[in-house]
């Protein structure tokens, strides 16, 4: 049994807002070099843990977490669409664990999911169907939102299940760090906002898509010029955040506040709990070291963009 995991920040506006070629060939170079290592490991099976940006989960009925016995990617922002390769049975099959284990999520057989899922399956696996994944969706935007403990709770009990699997498993955290883009608020959207909030949003006219698409460039090009235009990116929180992750300090990660996290580093921050989840499914496999860790805020991208491996110690079989 062995497992490795790679957490990695995402942003819609790669190709659309970029920043220096330096430091975008330095992202590049982290992506590609995770990538080869994780061809290496040649994993069997993959857990994306991901939020998603009201493109398929809304306020008609919110789960806090939720498995995909099939997914497919509605391509936003230029990213790639179609169907993930979900192993049905097996997803059934973590539910079903899940749920024994005490540990109550949501499922559905017909999820939709937008760069959130397909950026980071595209970037580390060549495609979006290129291996077998569990998608797995943590909510981080529509408050309110799960406690960093669940996310934690939710990860070792998913880990508890890959264990058993006896196959070579990767978990993928994606998304964050510190960053607040434009996503709308349940509490201070307007009456049309508010109706998209609530469902219709489900499936855009692509004029309005498109519309935005571009509310979204444009705040990212407004925040190059004025870092408060939006909430500011906060790297001393993202790194003092990554280590917490690296030394395993779990317990610090669970009393973590969701108002405080939003009040220091944005709302979008809660997206780490994507990491958290990972870390903590890694961490039933035993103690694991990281490896490659990357940070650089990224005001183009309106990220505090990371990137992250890790492996259990030996980085062969844990019995
Ligand atoms: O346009 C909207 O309503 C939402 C904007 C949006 O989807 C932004 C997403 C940004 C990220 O995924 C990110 O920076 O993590
Ligand atoms: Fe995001």
């Amino acid at each position: 049994m062995t497992a490795r995991l790679q957490c990695l920040s995402h942003t819609p506006l790669v190709g659309h807002v970029d920043p220096a070629q330096d430091v975008l060939h330095e992202v590049r170079q982290t992506i590609a070099e995770a990538r080869d290592w994780i061809a290496t490991f040649d994993p069997e099976l993959v857990v994306l843990f991901s939020p998603d940006h009201f493109n398929g989960f809304f306020y008609d009925t919110m789960p806090p977490f939720c498995i995909g016995m099939q997914a497919h990617a509605i391509g936003d922002f230029g990213t790639p669409a179609g169907p993930l390769n979900v192993p049905q049975e097996l997803a059934r099959d973590c539910v079903q664990a899940l749920l024994e284990d005490g540990v109550d999520v949501a499922m559905s057989y017909t999820m939709q999911v937008d760069h959130g899922f397909s950026q980071p399956l595209d970037e580390l696996l060549g495609a979006i169907d290129a291996r077998p994944v569990i998608p797995v969706f943590i909510n981080a935007v529509a408050a309110p939102l799960p406690t960093f403990a669940r996310a934690r709770v939710l990860g070792e009990a998913i880990g508890r299940f890959a264990r058993s699997l006896n196959r070579r498993v990767l978990f993928v955290g994606s998304g964050g760090l510190s960053h607040q883009p434009p996503v709308p608020e349940l509490a201070t959207a307007n009456e049309h906002i508010r109706d998209r909030l609530l469902g219709s949003g489900r499936n855009l006219p692509p004029a309005e898509r498109e519309a935005r698409q571009q509310r979204v460039i444009h705040a990212a090009l407004r925040f190059i010029e004025d870092q408060h235009s939006l909430h500011p990116l906060n790297p001393q929180w993202d790194r003092h955040f990554m280590e917490l992750l690296s030394q395993g300090r779990f317990a610090e990660l669970d009393a973590l506040r969701n108002d405080e996290v939003s009040r220091l580093a944005g709302r979008s921050t809660h997206e780490v709990k994507t990491w958290v989840a990972a870390f903590a499914a890694l961490s039933s496999f035993g103690a694991y070291e990281t490896r490659a860790p990357y940070y650089r805020p990224i005001p183009e991208w309106i990220a505090g963009f990371g990137a992250i491996g890790a492996q259990t110690q030996t980085g062969v079989a844990v019995a």
